[in-house]
């Protein structure tokens, strides 16, 4: 089966989560669109959904597919987001924002009752790390953020080349909010809620794309067929 194939098989396996009437947190990237698209065939059939997009790229699909949307100012509280990631643990913490949305992804996931991610299975590692951290910094000094971020890794003795996100023609990748991603490649993350503490501390730092405690199920298409991950919550 093909990694986009194995997309698929996640996002349809995640459709059992979602029940009529529910308020859904709709994520970000690849996977999370094929789920979109198979939502959107449900709502067609009658499934009565309300949903808060991460990003305008999903906001943009929704419109386009006819899934009803609504904002957080609006729908304050959600029953459940379903949203891909860039790798999983074990505990199902969490990196994303390789498609840049992680603020709003965390914005939306943390609203939400539950959170389901739905993954092929090249993105299940032991340790995270081996995909650069995305940390979205504010535009106004970023520099000296730059070297805050440098500093706390040090203090946790990881470190490695922190880049500053470019679009395909160079310029510097701007998310949906105006910031910056800054990939960060430490490696293995040992201990992510210290790094997660860390980052948080620093001033210009927006967020970062570690998600600890947030997901509670993750639908995992393998070559074998679906695996269902659960964390006692
Ligand atoms: O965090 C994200 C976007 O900010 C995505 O969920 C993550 O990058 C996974 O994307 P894909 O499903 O395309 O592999």
């Amino acid at each position: 089966m093909s990694q986009q194939a194995m997309k698929i098989e996640a996002a349809r396996a995640a459709l059992e989560y979602v029940d009529n009437g529910m308020r859904l947190g709709i994520g970000t990237g690849s996977t999370a669109e094929e789920f979109v698209k198979l939502l959107a065939e449900r709502v067609s059939e009658g499934l009565e959904i309300i949903g808060v997009p991460t990003s305008e790229r999903t906001a943009k699909l929704c419109t386009e597919l006819g899934v009803p949307l609504t904002s957080l100012e609006e729908t304050p509280e959600l029953d459940l987001t379903i949203d891909g990631a860039d790798e999983l643990d074990a505990n199902l913490s969490l990196i994303k924002g390789g498609g840049g949305a992680l603020l709003r992804e965390k914005i939306v996931a943390f609203a939400s009752k539950r959170m389901v991610v739905i993954a092929d299975g090249s993105k299940v590692v032991d340790k995270l790390g081996a995909f650069p951290l995305p940390i979205e910094i504010n535009v106004f000094g970023s520099g000296a953020t730059i070297k805050a971020i440098e500093a706390a890794a040090k203090r946790l003795e990881l470190a490695g080349p922190l880049k500053i996100r470019e679009n395909r023609d160079g310029d510097e990748f701007k998310t949906d909010g105006g910031h910056l991603i800054v990939d960060a490649s430490f490696g293995h993350i040992c201990d992510p809620e210290a790094l997660s503490n860390a980052l948080h501390a620093i001033p210009g730092v927006v967020e970062h794309g570690l998600f600890i405690g947030l997901a509670d199920t993750a639908v995992v298409a393998q070559e074998s067929g679906v695996e269902i991950k659960t964390t006692a919550l």
